[in-house]
């Protein structure tokens, strides 16, 4: 049975054996405690005995050493059960998060485009909490108090089982009403999940598009939108609570039921003759303590309900087959090339395809040479650059480096043997320095700001107060377009791979910074397989081979002088750009 629960609940080996410890030492908790009480029903029977029929008073020295060694073994028991409880579970949370972490680092992109980003944090954060309250605080709590009390259960049948029954009639009833309420309680966790992920991405959004919603002058519109979301969660969690809140008092006016009809079924079978005073009395004592280590397994017990629901959400993410492949990653040279690759973002596992982007696209770029792709805006450029890189696998084709196919390969393995300038320069918060050496971690300082230099990050470094060492903010919010590019390019050149993958990396530099910085890549980037993406032709007419995309198919390749004197898609291209440098507003 505790095997199915370590399935259900997604438990380690390790969580899964302290869980079995925990059981065990909050059952032993349980039984000293009733043995507690039985200890103070021997001090008061010999009391009652002294003061009835004349007997000796219970011995000092005995009631003393009985007291202290009831504290001792109640303290022992209690450090074991927090440490097999509490303890493992908040190390198997933390393991938890770390192994989904782990598992979202090595899944496709494509995972991330079907699942919505704030349902994932919701589960990292949320779901991992709720199952590290209900294991540490209900799992242990709930099958210790049901093994203690069946032993206590047994034990009593032996004095009266007339007083039993009325003694414990009600614990499985209570349980049986929470059970019961399971099933109609389940939507409303749902909703009531549903509403937070809501209210998370609600935030977010804001949060996100802070700028544009100032500059388009939508507070007023997106705070109502937002208050709204956050009202509506708000009131389903209301019910949400306010129903599982009647549940749990109705089972607890249940369970503590048993102590009436111990009393009426006591005082009859007194009056009957058939039990002593003092039977009743010890019966009436057990029953003060026999309910309360249900108590935190009641009130909670719709937490491990909820807690199943978490698991299976994480396991949804446990089982979610990851990007693998080779690790021994060994390809002849670095040309990279596409072999009639066909592509849709709406791919999954199930192998459905999404809406084709790219369809039977052939080229290769060569090692040494400036592979430049070009088209209209979302003819599938920085598609085949995500392919070219394993962000995403092809659906049909191949995608190959050095004779390798990508989809066969590892990829943190392939990724060593790029870098990537993306056109959404991403920047932690760090220092200058910091971020340009996420390119290489062990670089010295020298090649980190060799990098810079030949990136021209010089010239803006050198205005900021501590130079190198300055913080940028939150994703480098104190840095211009420009700036944050240049960051990225030195960590690009830092990095010294063999194939660069350059994503429209020059488009925010004025003219001059992107004179210096282009000086500075074809200096930096020769022998390398580069892909350049860029839109203007001025800065791709000095690439080795154009490739130019329309509608995510090859509309034509060539050197740049082929395909000018071709007259085609490109030369058409250049000429539209020769004519708007021409406007003027
Ligand atoms: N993550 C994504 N999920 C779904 N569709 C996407 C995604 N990224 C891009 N697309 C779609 O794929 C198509 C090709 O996009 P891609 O970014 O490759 O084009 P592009 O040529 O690089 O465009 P641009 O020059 O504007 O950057 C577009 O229709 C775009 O809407």
């Amino acid at each position: 049975m505790l095997d199915g629960f370590r399935e259900k609940y997604l438990l380690s080996d390790n969580a899964y054996a302290g869980m079995r410890r925990g059981i065990f030492w909050t059952t032993a908790t349980n039984l000293v405690t009733m043995g507690g009480i039985g200890f103070l029903f021997y001090a008061m029977d010999g009391f009652v005995a002294h003061l009835t029929d004349g007997a000796e008073l219970p011995s000092l020295p005995v009631l003393a050493l009985g007291l202290a060694a009831f504290a001792v073994a109640l303290f022992l028991c209690n450090w074991q059960q927090y440490n097999n409880t509490y303890c493992v579970f908040y190390r198997e949370s933390g393991q938890q998060r770390i192994g989904i972490a782990e598992r979202l680092r090595k899944l496709p992109l494509s995972f991330f485009g079907r699942r919505d980003l704030a349902d994932l944090t919701e589960t990292i954060m949320g779901d991992v909490q709720t199952m590290e309250h209900a294991y540490s605080h209900v799992l242990g709590e709930l099958w210790g108090a049901v093994i203690s009390t069946s032993i206590v259960f047994a034990g009593s049948l032996l004095f009266c089982w007339q007083l039993s029954l009325a003694a414990f009639w009600s614990i499985p009833v209570a349980f049986a009403m929470l059970f019961a309420s399971r099933g109609p309680l389940k939507p409303l966790f749902e909703a009531n999940r549903a509403q937070k992920v809501g209210v998370t991405e609600a935030i977010q959004e804001t949060l996100d598009c802070v700028r544009e919603i100032r500059a388009t002058n939508q507070e007023g519109r997106y705070l109502e939108g937002l208050f709204g979301q956050v009202d509506r969660c708000e009131r389903v969690c209301a019910k949400g609570e306010l129903t599982n809140g009647l549940v749990v008092n109705g089972a607890y006016a249940v369970l503590r039921l048993g102590i009436a009809t111990t009393v009426v079924t006591g005082a009859s079978l007194v009056a009957a003759g058939q039990v002593g005073l003092m039977t009743l009395f010890a019966f009436l004592l057990m029953v003060t303590r026999i309910y309360a280590p249900f108590d935190q397994a009641l009130a909670l017990l719709s937490e491990l309900f909820a807690a199943q629901t978490s698991a299976s959400r994480m396991r949804s993410i446990m089982d979610e087959p990851l990007a693998t492949g080779s690790a021994d990653f060994r390809p002849d040279g670095h040309d990279v090339e596409f072999d009639h690759v066909a592509f849709g973002y709406g791919a999954g596992p199930d192998g459905r395809a999404g809406e084709k982007v790219l369809e039977d696209v052939s080229f290769v770029a060569r090692e040494g040479e400036v592979t430049a792709l070009v088209g209209p805006s979302g003819s599938g450029k920085s598609t085949c650059a995500r392919l070219a890189a394993r962000f995403w696998d092809a659906t049909s084709g191949t995608v190959r480096v050095g004779g390798v196919d990508v989809a066969g390969v590892d990829p943190e393995a392939l990724l060593a043997d790029y870098a990537v300038v993306f056109q959404d320069v991403l920047l932690f918060d760090d220092t200058v320095m910091g971020n340009i050496r996420l390119g290489r971690r062990d670089a010295t300082d020298e090649e980190v700001l060799a990098a810079a230099r030949a990136a021209n990050c010089d010239e803006f470094v050198g205005r900021m107060a501590d130079g190198y060492q300055t913080m940028i903010g939150e994703n480098g919010s104190r840095l211009s377009g420009g700036e944050r590019q240049r960051i990225s390019i030195a960590r690009a050149l830092l990095k010294d791979a063999p194939i660069v993958l350059l994503d429209e990396a020059t488009a925010s530099l004025d003219v001059e910074s992107e004179t210096q910085v282009q000086g500075a890549l074809s200096r930096l980037l020769a022998g390398k397989t580069v892909i350049v993406i860029a839109h203007r032709m001025r800065t791709v007419l000095s690439a080795d081979k154009i490739v130019v995309l329309r509608d995510g198919r090859v509309a034509e390749q060539g050197s740049p002088e082929e395909l000018l004197a071709a007259g085609g898609e490109f030369a058409r291209m250049v000429g539209l750009q020769r004519e708007s440098a021409g406007w003027r507003l």
